[in-house]
């Protein structure tokens, strides 16, 4: 059986990037997906494939991302491998854009969708105690962060206000009872 391709989606600094490692320590039979992203791997976060601009869109041109996107200044792409792993019945996990779930799902017949959330002065807080990105672009993460979900997408809304080790165990009992076929209802559930 093919795995679950499950994205998870939400404004800078939510917490999407520490949810899926508090997730893939948990249980370890689940795969985060290694971004390839045109930022340098200096800046840090999560574990990406760091590569200049150039090297993305030729990369691109040769047909090496499923999906990939622009947003906050660089360039993302989730490498074809994602594919290969999901194709083998693994769950794999996906930082995306919520701009590109259309295309996602069309991909995967197993998939669905985190939305998590997060008060707008936590997202500040914790952008700026990330302390990886300067003011001016954290006002522009900020302005970005109520970026319309697409029209339809059925999506589980989960808040991350609270202390991680809450939001890992809420997604885990979420994740627990759907197998991620169509059917998933839209519902919130507050930690
Ligand atoms: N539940 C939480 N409680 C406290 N701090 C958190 C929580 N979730 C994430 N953080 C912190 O907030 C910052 C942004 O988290 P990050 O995972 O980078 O968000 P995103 O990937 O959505 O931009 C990081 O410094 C992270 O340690
Ligand atoms: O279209 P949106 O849904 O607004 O998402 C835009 C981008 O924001 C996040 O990037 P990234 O992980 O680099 O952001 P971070 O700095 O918050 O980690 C997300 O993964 C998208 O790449």
């Amino acid at each position: 059986m093919r795995g679950r391709f499950i994205a998870v989606v939400g404004p800078s600094g939510v917490g999407k990037d520490s949810v899926m490692e508090g997730l893939a320590a948990a249980d370890p039979s689940l795969v985060l997906a290694r971004r390839v992203i045109s930022r340098p791997t200096a800046l840090g976060g999560e574990d990406f494939d760091g590569v200049s601009e150039r090297a993305f869109r030729k990369a691109e041109h040769d047909g090496a991302f499923i999906l990939s996107w622009h947003a906050h200044g660089w360039h993302y792409g989730i490498p074809q491998s994602v594919a290969l792993e999901v194709a083998q019945g693994r769950d794999v996990m996906v930082n995306l854009s919520r701009a590109v779930l259309p295309q996602a799902q069309a991909l995967f017949a197993r998939f669905c969708v985190i939305l998590l959330r997060a008060d707008r002065d936590v997202l500040a807080s914790r952008l700026s105690a990330r302390n990886r990105e300067d003011a001016d672009e954290i006002e522009r993460r900020l302005a970005r962060a109520d970026f319309a979900m697409p029209s339809g997408m059925r999506h589980q809304v989960i808040c991350n206000n609270g202390p991680l080790a809450q939001t890992v165990a809420t997604i885990r009992q979420h994740l627990s009872q759907t197998a991620c076929t169509a059917g998933q209802s839209n519902q919130k559930i507050k930690p």
